[in-house]
């Protein structure tokens, strides 16, 4: 199954510079692909660029660039596909793994800021994934992995990236079966909310990974490196049968933790009860 790989394939990973998408870059390097590394800070990639060529032989032209693309600006997006078809001819392998929110309780959420995020994690896929479509693999085929999150009970903290997530999970699959006659499979890696790097780290004003860690079954975080695994499965040849599905790394976290937030002592969801006598019980409890 590596073999293909090895053709030199290219695939285009957006915050490829950094944590989860720099294991990703890394692990493709070393399959034997051509990578094309995305995000919006350029000092960040070229340092990223620069450590990773380190590792693998030089070569004409070489065998990972960057492009400076904020997934939010349609422009950029289209400007990023360009870029790799100048550079490479082709494009094999889309990893949307760049993306982010902030933590705030839903209530407080402004506009702006639930725009922000939607337009980053979900929005930015969809242009990303339409791009990609348009430009190569709606012609020649191709496979997609998008990133989601730990999501399926709700995402206290960070509802907006939740309902993102969400929404991408439902994309995927709908991707999946719209391009299926294109020789697109779109994927999806879910990361419980425990894959430890110091860059994902350094977003938030609290310890958010010491916080979850004695709730995962695993009792340790996951590494960048366990995630990359499975995206790198889903874009080989092992898993051509594979489509629209969601792989969960989270070493069980999903099925076991307390959601990050902690529901206080209260008692303002009351029962209903039916001792009111038959005919109070049954009148309807509609409000309108
Ligand atoms: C439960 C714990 C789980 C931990 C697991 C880890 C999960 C991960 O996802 S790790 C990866 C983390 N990486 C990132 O989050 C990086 C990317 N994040 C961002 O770029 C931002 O958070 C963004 C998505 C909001 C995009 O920001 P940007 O386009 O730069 O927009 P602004 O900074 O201008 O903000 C716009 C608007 O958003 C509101 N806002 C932003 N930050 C906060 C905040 N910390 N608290 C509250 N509100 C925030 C705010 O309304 C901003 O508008 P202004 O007030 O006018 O600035
Ligand atoms: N670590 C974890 O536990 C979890 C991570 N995830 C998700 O996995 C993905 C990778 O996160 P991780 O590696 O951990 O954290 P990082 O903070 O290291 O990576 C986030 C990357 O996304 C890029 N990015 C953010 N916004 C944009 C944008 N608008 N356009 C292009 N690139 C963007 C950032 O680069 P730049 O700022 O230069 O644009 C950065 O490289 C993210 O989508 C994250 O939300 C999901 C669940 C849990």
């Amino acid at each position: 199954c590596l073999e293909e790989y090895r053709e030199f394939s290219v695939a285009v990973v957006t915050g490829g510079a950094t944590g989860i998408g720099h294991a990703v870059t890394q692990e493709l390097l070393y399959l034997g692909c051509n990578v094309v590394i995305a995000s919006r800070k350029e000092e960040q990639l070229k340092q990223a660029v620069t450590e990773l060529k380190g590792e693998i032989e030089e070569t004409s032209p070489p065998r990972l660039m960057h492009v400076p693309c904020n997934i939010r600006q349609e422009l950029q997006v289209k400007h990023l596909f360009e870029e790799t078809l100048k550079q490479y001819g082709k494009l094999d392998y889309l990893v949307n793994n760049g993306g982010g929110q902030f933590l705030c309780q839903a209530a407080d959420i402004s506009k702006k800021g639930w725009n922000a995020v939607i337009e980053t994690n979900l929005t930015g896929i969809f242009l990303m994934c339409q791009e990609a479509h348009k430009q190569w693999m709606g012609e020649h085929g191709g496979v997609i992995v998008n990133m989601l999150m730990d999501m399926d009970r709700g995402v206290p903290m960070m509802a907006h990236s939740g309902a993102a997530r969400a929404g991408v999970e439902n994309l995927t699959k709908s991707f999946a079966v719209e391009w299926a006659h294109h020789g697109i499979r779109v994927n999806a890696v879910a990361p419980g909310n425990s894959i430890y790097s110091e860059t994902a780290a350094k977003n938030y004003p609290i310890d958010v990974f010491e916080r979850v860690k004695p709730h995962l079954p695993a009792k340790r975080l996951g590494t960048p490196e366990e995630v990359s695994a499975a995206v790198c499965f889903l874009l080989s040849p092992a898993a051509s049968y594979i489509t629209g599905e969601t792989v969960h790394v989270d070493g069980g976290g999903r099925l076991y933790s307390p959601l990050f937030w902690t529901v206080p002592d209260h008692k303002m969801l009351q029962p209903f009860h039916s001792n009111q006598g038959v005919e109070e019980a049954t009148k309807p409890k509609s409000k309108l």
